[in-house]
């Protein structure tokens, strides 16, 4: 639920986010992290702006509005996958689309998507992974687990509930066919952003780079968003080595304590989800190698 007062404010004053913001906002090396609670609803309201959303896809202020509120609501109090990732990683596709001219790979539909995936894709996560949901039987595993993906499939799915709540449908303007396409986007999007599935696609990634990317191909389009996505859900890791280091604190902070729940359980965690065996530094040298490297090379 979203009150007048709280989304008015929000929808009312339009300053061009250099001047609100200053120039840095719109450089890679901008860290979203650094801004308080409230500055993230205006930040997220101004980039949809700067981007030229509002217009091209007919959304209402009020409606963006509510939209980014309760998407900030959807997200729980866990140590890293909370409201502040999400609005670090929708910044980051900001700063893709302000820096690199997507317009030259994506259509327009389909950068609004990444964009609009960038702020669901971890909705109501509750900071254990795909794998614990199963072990521990929980209801989202009863839901989701012969599909995989699990917690993506409710993150996608908390999405649709907000889409679909009267006031906040930001797509209400949309044909029923640019509905259904911007649906299926976003859905392909999130559901990309198991780690898993990044896994899996790199091979095909790579043969895409070698070769060369082809606008007229449906299959490169989509690798590509499943890129960029990735990208930016990976982005606190293209920041200053201090933000870099706090975030992997967060992180090993979620994982170790999904291992404290594991062993209570009667279950062996993971190496890496287990505060007795993890190296950090090794482990985190290893992601980068294989992981955040290769995907912004
Ligand atoms: C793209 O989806 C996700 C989902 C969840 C997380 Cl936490 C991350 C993520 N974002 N930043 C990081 C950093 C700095 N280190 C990480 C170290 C390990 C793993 C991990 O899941 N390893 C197991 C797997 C390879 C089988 C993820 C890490 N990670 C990305
Ligand atoms: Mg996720
Ligand atoms: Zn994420």
């Amino acid at each position: 639920h979203v009150t007048e007062k709280e989304y008015s404010t929000l929808s009312a004053c339009d300053i061009p986010p250099r001047d609100r913001w200053g120039a840095s906002f719109t450089r890679f090396p901008f860290l979203p992290r650094c801004m308080t609670r409230d500055e993230t609803l205006m930040c997220m309201f101004d980039d949809v702006e700067d981007m030229g959303f509002l217009h091209a896809l007919r959304i209402e202020r009020n409606t963006l509005a509510r939209f980014i509120i309760m998407v900030k609501k959807g997200y729980r109090d866990v140590p890293y996958h909370n409201w502040y990732h999400a609005f670090a990683v929708t910044h980051f596709c900001y700063l893709l689309y302000k820096n690199l001219p997507l317009n030259d790979y994506l259509t327009e539909m389909e950068i609004f998507a990444l964009f609009v995936a960038c702020m669901c894709h971890d909705l109501d996560h509750r900071g254990t992974n795909n794998s614990f949901q199963v072990q521990s039987q929980s209801i989202l595993a009863a839901l989701y687990s012969s599909e995989g993906s699990v917690m993506e499939q409710h993150h996608f799915a908390q999405a649709m509930c907000i889409i679909n709540m009267q006031g906040s449908n930001i797509f209400g303007n949309l044909s029923s066919k640019e509905y259904q396409q911007v649906l299926d986007l976003m859905r392909d999007i999130i559901l990309a952003t198991d780690v898993s599935h990044h896994l899996l696609i790199m091979p095909e990634l790579e043969t895409m780079a070698d070769e060369g990317y082809r606008g007229s191909s449906d299959k490169h389009h989509n690798l590509l968003v499943c890129l960029l996505m990735t990208a930016c859900d990976l982005s606190d890791q293209t920041k200053s080595w201090t933000s870099t280091k706090k975030i992997a604190e967060q992180i090993y902070h979620e994982f170790f304590s999904q291992g404290d729940l594991e062993k209570a359980m009667g279950n062996k965690p993971v190496d890496m989800m287990d505060r007795e065996k993890a190296f950090i530094p090794e482990l985190q040298i290893n992601f980068l190698e294989h992981i955040a490297l290769p995907c912004y090379r």
